[in-house]
């Protein structure tokens, strides 16, 4: 049976050291003999295309097995950039830390073995460290990297979609509060803002930073408690782009609800095939679609 590592000697031959391109090729290719979850070609071209407009400085990504994803998310950071990678299984993470080094980016990522709602409170110290060895007036927070996407189509979607939101926030609070109606059971938009307003101020008390980009690629009833603890670290803020894989197939309970319900997330669905078929697994529908939902919290 295949371990993790085995991939290793495969990437050595396929790709030259640094060569992050070739590294991500040779993933690929591993991933067409071999089951292999990362995220994939199709569905990473497009959030690399959200990166290339945010040009995050600080990320965090939860599920990282052999570090494809985060070999393309740390690439587009500039050298003084961090990623955070939190990884619960210590033969993925110790593989992920190899690829990553070999991809030239290992400079930029710190990895944390562990599960995320274990380990979000150590990323968001080391992610406070961070912004505060950062020079004044640069990586100045979320929105400031949020604000620096301009032609790019998803962020710049995800931008005019919040500016409609904060429109629509603004007129259902001039009337009162009782236009604002979001759907079923979730409270008026004015309710909503003023509680994730209070819940940004407490956390900006508790000493939290946001992040640029948060990623989560873990398993898939986690991504809501996750967001949630992350959300209460800080490490979720005004500009923070959070993506998340696999909210169609198999669905992340709870998620998409989170983010309509809150009122302050624009959201944009990625549709693309789910990236791995697993045939040996009696319960699992083959060539499922499936998106990646990114949202800009503002
Ligand atoms: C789909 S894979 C991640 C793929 C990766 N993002 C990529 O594109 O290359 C999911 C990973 O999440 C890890 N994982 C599962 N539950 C986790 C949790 N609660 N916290 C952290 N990692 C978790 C698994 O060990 C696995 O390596």
């Amino acid at each position: 049976m295949l371990q993790p590592s085995d991939i290793l000697p495969w990437v050595r031959a396929k790709a030259a050291p640094g060569d992050a391109a070739a590294v991500l090729s040779a993933l690929d290719e591993w991933a067409t003999h071999y089951p292999m979850y990362a995220i994939g070609a199709e569905k990473g071209a497009m959030l690399d295309q959200v990166l290339s407009d945010l040009r995050p400085q600080v990320a965090l990504e939860i599920g990282t097995f052999l570090g494809y994803s985060a070999v393309r998310t740390a690439r587009q950071l500039d050298q003084g950039g961090l990623l955070v990678c939190i990884e619960a299984n210590p033969q993925n993470a110790a593989v992920a830390r190899q690829i990553i080094d070999y991809a030239g980016v290992g400079a930029r990522v710190t990895i944390l073995e562990g599960l995320g709602s274990e380990k979000l409170p150590e990323a968001a110290r080391i992610i406070a460290a961070a912004r505060q060895r950062a020079r004044p007036g640069e990586g100045g927070g979320a929105s400031g990297a949020a604000a620096a996407g301009s032609g790019g189509g998803v962020l710049a979607g995800l931008q005019a979609q919040a500016v409609e939101q904060q429109a629509e926030a603004a007129a259902a609070a001039a009337a009162g509060g009782a236009a604002g109606e979001g759907g079923a059971g979730a409270p008026p938009l004015e309710g909503r803002a003023a509680a994730a307003a209070g819940a940004t101020a407490r956390a900006a008390a508790a000493g939290g930073a946001p992040v640029d980009y948060l990623f989560l690629d873990h398993c898939k009833p986690c991504y809501l408690p996750d967001l949630l603890a992350a959300e209460a670290l800080g490490l979720v803020g005004h500009g923070t782009v959070v993506a998340a894989d696999n909210v169609v197939y198999p669905g992340a309970p709870g998620y998409l609800e989170h983010l309509e319900g809150v009122g302050r997330y624009a959201t944009t669905l990625l549709a693309a095939p789910h990236e791995v078929d697993k045939p040996w697994d009696p319960n699992w529908e083959m060539g499922r679609a499936d998106a990646v939902a990114v949202s800009l919290r503002w």
